[in-house]
């Protein structure tokens, strides 16, 4: 099964997608740095995985310790970071330790950040169970914490030094975050490859009945895009990285107003691509036809394509602290054509609150 490289130079790292790869010790091992590792996971998936990976390491003769936090978007936070900080100095760990990701994105955004500061840094390995993380979060090196006024705000870039893509456990994933994940999927063929839209269009059903050898390969071809724009703009300096954000502007707004856990990532991200390509269309750039076919395609995946009951206002107060944002200008994401994102100033609001308008979201 594929083995793919993340090319950052001295940091290169390999994403493996197959099944049976979390707990390999072949694959884990050699990535360890030092003799302490810190497992980090939630009270969802360490019942689940956690003792097979464990088990591992101690075989290996590794001093193990774990921290479990509470499972949620909403316990992203500073007070929650803390209790990883809180094991790694009870346990006494030094700098030469490894912290392991397992889990979705909330537990590997964490996880990476508490790497990328506890004693100025320690390595860690991402080990994502959802789609969403393995497509998505567990490759790049954003990691981070929420702050209550916006999403992903304190944080830094900190690489992994492997990711191991566990396919076999998206079998016990919910329905709901199954469909989370192929938001994400779906932003690839947006942004940069029309091909892989098709495809979408023509498996989605295969995708919703997990079909093993489907998921396999969108997880691939995701991790494939990813790690080539991450490899071209790593610290997102130069307008390409940036490109993955599309639908985050209007999304984050969405998971900031309804309370962090409400919306799920990806259902506030499917939404803000409907809301980007309902844009998109009045710069004229795309036609009716290429937003109805994408309305098509979320709903196909069980994503939300209405937006939920925020004001114009407090939606533009959200996006006005985006990360893209230059001296208080805002920036979005848009679609020069399907298949083609590209980063565009927007000085009038006017065309945005149309949009706004559109999925009812008005004064
Ligand atoms: N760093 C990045 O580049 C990046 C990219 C995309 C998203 N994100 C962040 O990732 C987060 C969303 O990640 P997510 O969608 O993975 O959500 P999540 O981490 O909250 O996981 C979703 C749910 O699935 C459960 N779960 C995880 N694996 C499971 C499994 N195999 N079986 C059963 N249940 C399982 C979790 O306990 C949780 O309840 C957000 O905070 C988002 O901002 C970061
Ligand atoms: O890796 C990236 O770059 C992305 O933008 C991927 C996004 O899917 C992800 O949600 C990311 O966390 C958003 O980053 P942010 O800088 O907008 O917080
Ligand atoms: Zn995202």
């Amino acid at each position: 099964m594929p083995v793919l490289t993340v090319a950052l130079g001295q940091r290169s790292y390999p994403i493996h997608i197959d099944e049976q790869v979390f707990a390999n010790a072949d694959l884990l091992l050699p990535h360890i740095h030092g003799r302490q590792v810190m497992l980090v996971s939630n009270t969802t998936v360490a019942p689940l995985y956690l003792a097979p990976l464990r088990g591992v390491l101690e075989a290996a003769g590794l001093t193990v310790a774990e921290v479990i936090l509470p499972d949620g978007e909403q316990f992203k936070d500073w007070q929650h970071l803390q209790h990883i900080f809180d094991a790694l100095l009870q346990a006494r760990f030094g700098r030469k330790a490894t912290l392991i990701a397992l889990g979705g994105g909330v537990i590997g955004d964490m996880t990476g950040f508490a790497a990328a500061t506890y004693q100025r840094g320690v390595h860690f390995i991402q080990i994502p169970t959802t789609l969403l993380a393995q497509v998505d979060s567990s490759v790049g090196g954003k990691t981070g914490i929420n702050h209550t006024l916006g999403k992903n705000m304190i944080g830094a870039f900190m690489q992994p030094q492997v990711v191991l893509a566990d396919t076999a456990v998206l079998r016990t994933l919910p329905d709901r975050e199954l469909s989370a994940g192929l938001a994400e999927i779906i932003k690839y063929g947006l942004i940069r490859d029309p091909g892989f839209l098709h495809w979408l269009h023509d498996h989605m059903p295969g995708l919703m009945a997990r079909d093993p050898a489907l998921l396999a390969e969108a997880v691939a071809r995701s991790c494939h895009h990813k790690a080539e724009v991450v490899a071209a703009d790593e610290l997102e300096q130069h307008d390409v990285r940036a490109l993955l954000n599309l639908g985050h502007t209007f999304g984050h707004a969405i998971e900031t107003n309804m309370g962090y856990g409400q919306w799920l990532h990806g259902e506030a991200v499917a939404v803000g691509m409907l809301m980007a390509a309902d844009l998109s269309q009045r710069f004229g750039w795309i036609d009716a036809a290429a937003v109805a076919a994408l309305r098509t395609l979320l709903l196909a995946a069980g994503l939300p394509v209405d937006a939920p009951a925020i004001s114009a206002a407090d939606f533009l107060a959200a996006m006005a602290v985006d990360k893209k944002n230059v001296d208080g200008r805002l920036r979005l994401v848009l679609l020069r054509a399907v298949g083609d994102a590209v980063v565009v100033n927007v000085d009038d609001l006017a065309p945005v609150r149309d949009t706004l308008a559109a999925f009812g979201v008005s004064a």
